[in-house]
Parts: C-alpha cells; structure tokens; sequence
C-alpha cells in the first residue's frame, strides 16, 4: 500500500524502466517514459514558478454549469478557457498572456519526433499555445477532446512531479473502451492522427510519488502545447 499505485494493474499500464522508449498507446497516441531528465524537469518546474508570477495568474477555469475546475491553470501564447482561445485573459483579469517560448517550439519539435520518428513533420510541428495544469493531491480533470484548436496537429503532453493515473480514451465516447496509463515526472505523452480527438482525463494524482530532484515535491505539474490555427 506504500507504492502509490492503490488502482488495480491492468489495465493500467506501469511505468518500468525509466528510460523504455516510446510506446504506442492507441493510433497516433505515443507514451515516452522518462523522457526529460531529472535537470529539464527542475528547470521547466522553475519556469512554471515565474509563469505564475503573472501578468496573469494559475487559476481554477469555471465551466459552463458554474463549476471551478479542481486544475488550476496558466497558459502561454493564448488564453483558453471553456471553450475559446483569446489573447487576453478575459475570465480573469484582462491582461495578455506571456508569449510561447521558442524554447517550448523546440522541445515540442524534439517530442514530435521521439514519437513519431518523422524528421519532416517534427520540424513543421510549431505550438503556438501551451496550458499548464497544476493538480493539488486532490484534482482530476474528466474525460474530455481538445478541440478547441483549429487544427489538427498533435498535442504533446509532458508531466513533472507526482504521478497519475492518465485514462486515454476513443474518439465516440467518454466511456469504455479506455487504456490506464501512469504518467509519471519526466513522462511525455503525444496524441495526434486518429487520436487527436479522443476523449482523456486524469483520474487521480498519486501524492508522494514526486522523484526527488524534479523540483516539484508536493503536486503534479502538465503541460500540453498545441497549435490553435489561430493569428
Ligand atoms: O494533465 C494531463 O495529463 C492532461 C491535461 C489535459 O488533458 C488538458 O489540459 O487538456
Ligand atoms: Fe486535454
């Protein structure tokens, strides 16, 4: 009872070997544990603690029926919230938000081609907007698409702190059929092609399982980019 891992082991899908390679999780849905360093991970935990210095602050977005999300949330290169992108903050305090690092379009670029193996279209691959979600020992998020982006490309998906139980879905239905993936600090996820638009969510943060030496010791920090198709 001591591991963390308190859901049953199949179907969920151990993390093994830290450095196992890319894993092909549905069509066009790749798991890569272990693909940052413990040093990426605490120089990416540090510039989420600047990201929420503002202009705009990590906040809880509201949904439609009036509810918080238990997520909080900070963007760069556009704002989202349910169920738009714009500039400016406009659900918290009007202010623009940060640009998207060249930086983050790197990284997305090294992700892109980690999962796929496809030189041409990692290179074209360039996000223009990234959330960053930070999960309390006590946040989810349900089973939803990402589709408020314009295009199709793929969204890559790195974790860093505590783990969680990530449920990566079918296009149809927030329901079954479903895999269990444990995402863990480090972790990169990517899903594009015929898994753009599958239903996702996180059914549970596991608190105490942050890595010594990621940055974050209490909580999980994700961060999916994605290109809105948006000027
Ligand atoms: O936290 C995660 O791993 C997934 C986040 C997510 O699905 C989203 O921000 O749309
Ligand atoms: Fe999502």
């Amino acid at each position: 009872m001591s591991s963390g891992w308190t859901e049953p082991l199949f179907p969920l899908e151990l993390p093994d070997a830290p450095d196992a390679g890319p894993r092909v999780i549905a069509p066009g849905a790749v798991h890569v544990p272990g693909w940052l360093s413990l040093e990426q991970q605490r120089w990416i935990v540090a510039r989420f603690e600047e990201w929420t210095r503002g202009p705009v602050p990590l906040r809880a977005a509201v949904l439609p029926g009036g509810h918080p999300m238990s997520v909080r949330t900070v963007c760069l290169g556009w704002h989202w919230q349910p169920y738009r992108y714009t500039r400016e903050a406009f659900d918290v305090n009007g202010r623009r938000v940060l640009d998207f690092p060249d930086w983050m379009v790197r990284l997305g670029r090294k992700a892109m081609l980690e999962a796929y193996g496809d030189a041409a279209e990692a290179a074209r691959y360039t996000p223009d907007t990234a959330l960053v979600n930070f999960y309390d020992e006590t946040a989810k998020m349900g089973m939803h698409q990402d589709k408020d982006e314009k295009s199709r490309a793929p969204v890559v998906s790195l974790s860093m702190g505590d783990s969680c139980l990530f449920r990566f879905g079918n296009t149809e239905t927030r329901t079954k059929p479903y895999t269990d993936v444990g995402l863990s600090s480090g972790d990169l996820f990517v899903f594009g092609g015929a898994s753009r638009f599958a239903y996702h969510g996180v059914t549970k943060v596991l608190p105490g399982t942050a890595p010594e030496g990621c940055g974050l010791p209490r909580g999980r920090i994700n961060i999916t980019m994605r290109v809105t198709g948006m000027s």
